[in-house]
């Protein structure tokens, strides 16, 4: 048996222990504490919103498995997300038993909702330990908690942990040493919960608070007063709109300098290679089909990065549910509730988890709505498109002396995609029928200073995902499109480039019937087919397909200034509004088909957004011309 057996079979012998606790306790953080993970961690509540396994060892050497799971308020749970907790602690998944041992963490300056919880889970019968997080900030407060009389009252053990902080998790691990080896535990049937009402357990929390905690009561006085001018019913909103369009404009303006580095190297580079290699078919598929077309969307990546900084210094602060609060009245005024922010702003790095998160909402009619519209929300893949467009034909100069124009051009097409999400919402609100809208349930968190090392990890993250994409999927989509656009190659006496003639010209030229009416001519046709499977590829795509097209042996120039110059502004407009619906990338409908568990749903999703694409190039295109464009 070789060492990784070995240790996978002591592993699989390892007590199983599941975090478990209110939204935003802390758990996420003491799991990556305990296993080293990187697991997301933000200042809201319903970040995580599947069961994450992982493993450690502890201090005195015993291996132990761990489990992070979503956050619940109660057992009786009312979202996906919540019976996938449920599920987990009271051992109904399929081929796992409960878990050897529950640590319920509480945060502690929110003792009086979050022992609810405790309580509930208690009557399971499963072996606990009660892992009172965020004491640091309880103490701070002034927020007195007796721990041990807390282990008297609850008869278990009590520790304190300090999630966010080095050596924070020692307690627990030190309490995890001392428990000796854990017997098999099953769990009482769910029922056992109910057999205490509500009140009952009320009142028990009410009597607990009363021996352990002294000053319970005191508030945040600090966020207290940050909100009275963030959640400001006038103030409030004009501060989301500035930060908002501030984010848009440091995406364009701040990326500048580290793109036009990573442009030098890679036109360097392919000159390098094209200088070196003699002319063939190796050379051309390493100089017009990967470096021109990977390296094209590498490009984008410092945009990419600058907006994910600012999303996650927001998140991890405390504001998004302040935002999901402001815009509450908004959304309700289409039917959505405000609980869909969340899944709605995911949407924006990728709509795959923003559709996932939609398991946070309770109203399956709400939930179902909130999947529909978030992949309009502008997805990190459809920015490098803008950029590229924009870069090309919107000028780089100051409006009114203030803003960038550039900014201001992606600003709106990022709103135009809301605006449209809120109109299908309300649309599809109306037809569903239902419920009136259903009040905002959100808990407000302390704000507090963004954590720099959850931020760093979260952008390194973002990196890893994006190059992660760029050196698999668009590769190899670029080989093939490269493959397709460099075959069979041109006729004798040929009077067009070779690619008008390859699989893929033929392709674009078919296409380019349905396309015409909105302005697209066969080389964008041909990059909107790799585009359904991710849409940056679109990028890289014309990339190759414009390296190839060109003739004889200039070295292959920079993307933008050559679409510039063959495009009208017309057909540059009718892009940029078709990338603001653009149907579906095929990733995010086999998503839909999965949460949903109808794959009606997906061809509604692709069919709809087809139609909404088509007419709103179709009159972008249509008008542009009208006005001499
Ligand atoms: N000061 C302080 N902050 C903490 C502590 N533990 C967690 N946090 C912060 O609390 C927030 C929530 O942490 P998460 O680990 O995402 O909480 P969670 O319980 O996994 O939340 P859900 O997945 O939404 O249920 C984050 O902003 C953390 O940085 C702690 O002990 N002290
Ligand atoms: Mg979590």
């Amino acid at each position: 048996m070789g060492v990784t057996e070995k240790v996978a079979q002591a592993v699989g012998r390892a007590p199983m222990i599941a975090l478990l606790g209110n939204p935003n306790c802390g758990k996420t953080a003491l799991f990556n504490r305990l296993t080293g993970a990187r697991q997301k961690v933000a200042n809201y509540a319903g970040v995580t919103i599947e069961r994450k396994e992982g493993q450690f060892v502890s201090p005195a050497g015993n291996q132990f498995r761990v489990l992070d799971l979503p956050g619940a308020y109660s057992l009786s749970a009312h979202t996906p997300d919540e019976e996938i907790t449920r599920d987990v602690v009271a051992g109904l998944r399929a081929g796992e038993g409960a878990p050897d041992l529950v640590v319920c963490v509480v945060d502690a300056t929110n003792l009086r909702l979050n022992l609810r919880l405790v309580l509930e889970v208690q009557r399971l019968g499963l072996p606990m330990i009660l892992c009172l997080n965020m004491v640091d900030v309880a103490k701070k407060r002034g927020i007195e908690i007796d721990a041990d009389k807390l282990a008297q009252e609850l008869r278990m053990t009590v520790v304190e942990t300090v999630a966010v902080q080095g050596g924070g998790e020692k307690s627990l691990l030190r309490a995890l040493d001392e428990l000796g080896p854990l017997a098999p535990a099953a769990a009482r049937p769910l029922a056992a919960i109910d057999a205490v009402s509500v009140e009952d357990t009320q009142r028990e929390v009410r009597r607990i608070l009363a021996v352990v905690a002294k000053n319970m009561h005191a508030t945040d006085t600090r966020s207290e007063k940050i909100d009275s001018v963030v959640l400001h019913p006038v103030v409030g909103p004009a501060i989301l709109a500035v930060l908002m369009f501030l984010i848009f404009q440091a995406v364009f303006s701040w990326a500048e300098a580290p793109m036009d580095m990573i442009e030098g190297a890679v036109g360097a580079f392919g000159g390098i290679v094209k200088e070196h290699m003699a002319d063939g078919v190796l050379r051309s598929l390493l100089v017009e089909g990967i470096i021109a077309g990977v390296g094209g969307v590498l490009v984008f990546l410092p945009q990419i990065l600058i907006l994910f900084f600012f999303i996650l210094v927001l998140e991890d602060c405390g504001y998004l549910p302040r935002a999901a609060f402001l815009l509450d009245r908004l959304m309700g005024g289409v039917g959505l509730s405000g609980r869909a922010f969340i899944p709605l702003l995911s949407s924006f790095a990728c709509a795959i988890p923003g559709v996932m998160a939609a398991r946070t909402i309770q109203n399956p009619r709400d939930r179902l709505v909130t999947i529909m519209i978030a992949p309009l929300m502008t997805c990190s893949a459809r920015l490098p498109v803008y950029a590229l467009v924009i870069a090309a034909f919107i000028p780089d100069r100051q409006v009114w002396g203030l803003f960038n124009l550039q900014g201001l051009v992606l600003f709106t097409l990022y709103f135009a995609g809301i605006f449209s999400a809120m109109g299908v919402a309300w649309f599809m609100k109306r037809s569903l029928g239902g419920k009136r809208k259903q009040p905002l349930m959100l808990e407000l968190p302390s704000y507090h200073w963004p954590n720099l090392r959850n931020l760093a990890i979260g952008l390194w993250e973002r990196a890893k995902i994006f190059l992660t994409r760029v050196g698999t999927l668009i590769l190899s989509l670029m080989v093939i499109l490269w493959a397709l656009s460099s075959f069979p190659g041109a006729p004798e006496g040929a009077t067009h480039p070779p690619i008008w003639y390859s699989f893929a010209g033929m392709i674009g030229r078919g296409l380019e019937f349905v396309f015409a009416p909105i302005g697209f001519n066969w080389q964008i046709c041909i990059a909107l087919v790799p585009g359904l499977a991710a849409r940056e590829v679109a990028v890289g795509a014309l990339g190759t397909v414009y390296a190839l097209a060109q003739s004889g042996d200039d070295v292959a120039s920079a993307l933008a200034p050559m679409i510039a110059s063959t495009w009208s502004m017309a057909t540059a407009l009718s892009l940029l509004a078709w990338y603001v619906f653009a149907p579906q990338c095929i990733a995010t409908l086999s998503v839909v088909r999965r949460e949903t568990g109808h794959t009606r749903y997906a061809l509604l999703m692709a069919g709809y957004m087809f139609t909404l694409a088509y007419t709103a190039s179709f009159l972008t295109y249509h008008i542009a011309r009208l006005l001499g464009a």
